[in-house]
């Protein structure tokens, strides 16, 4: 018999009594259980399963189609993939958005820099690049989704939870730094849209490597919009953040 017959049929067998008439659930769970009959709870989860709603339908429609376009557009997943060749421009691109240089980088420039202005600016962008780290690092942590398997984890310093994929951490970033430039950088109308198209290829190239699913990357993006409003919101001055100042003002 199919799977979508035997679930409900063989519940109503496991809650009737030896009469033949139903019992409470909660009373019958037990002995059913051990009669070699599953659990109240495990027929109720089987029903969800055999009868998904259509939330449940529309998410795992959605995500068979995220992995077969990822699969798809993984064209430099490998030196054999279809655009193979393009590759290493890929890997450059990728440590365009690590965290390890923009965290150095930020850092050094903070040490070096003389006008108040400059450092609360550059003292923001530290905190928000942090920030981001943690943040992604507890959704991997909580959603571990695995990488695609077409990907070769061949990446350039990771830590423990970037064996998982949502989101990306390189979209949040490259999303993030984006606002945050635009915002706080008097920059030539061209540099700017340079900037985006930076933020743009970055997340694309993720997907282009074949290290993330297309949501990994859509969702790194919107997180790292998201997350840029949290950090004008917190902005650390030195108004609300003495103590932080006085560091570089001694
Ligand atoms: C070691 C430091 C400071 C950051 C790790 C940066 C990293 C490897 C993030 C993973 O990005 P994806 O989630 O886009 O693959």
């Amino acid at each position: 018999a199919p799977e979508g017959d035997r679930g409900p049929r063989h519940s109503q067998k496991c809650l009737q009594d030896s009469s033949g008439s139903m019992q409470a659930p909660a009373a019958g769970a037990m002995s059913h259980e051990r009669a070699g009959c599953p659990s109240l709870r495990s027929l109720t989860e089987d029903c969800m399963r055999l009868n998904p709603s259509f939330a449940g339908i529309a998410l795992r429609s959605l995500l068979a189609v995220d992995l077969w376009a990822s699969k798809r557009l993984g064209v430099c997943a490998a030196e054999g993939s279809a655009w193979g060749g393009a590759r290493p421009l890929m890997k450059v691109v990728e440590v365009s958005g690590h965290g390890l240089p923009w965290l150095l980088g930020t850092a050094y420039g903070l040490c070096q820099s003389d006008s108040a202005a400059t450092r609360e600016v550059l003292l923001n962008l530290l905190f928000a690049l942090l920030l981001d780290l943690v943040l992604v690092a507890v959704v991997k942590g909580l959603v571990k989704r695995r990488r695609p398997t077409h990907n070769k984890m061949d990446m350039f310093v990771t830590i423990s939870v970037d064996k998982y994929s949502f989101p990306s951490g390189h979209a949040t970033r490259a999303a993030l730094v984006c606002r945050f430039v635009l915002h706080h950088l008097v920059l030539a109308v061209p540099l700017r849209v340079l900037v985006v198209l930076w933020a743009l290829i970055v997340g694309i190239s993720r997907v282009m490597l074949g290290r993330h699913n297309v949501t990994d990357v859509l969702f790194g993006l919107f997180l790292g919009y998201a997350l840029y409003s949290v950090v004008e919101y917190c902005w650390l001055s030195p108004l609300s953040a003495p103590a932080l100042f006085a560091l570089w003002s001694s």
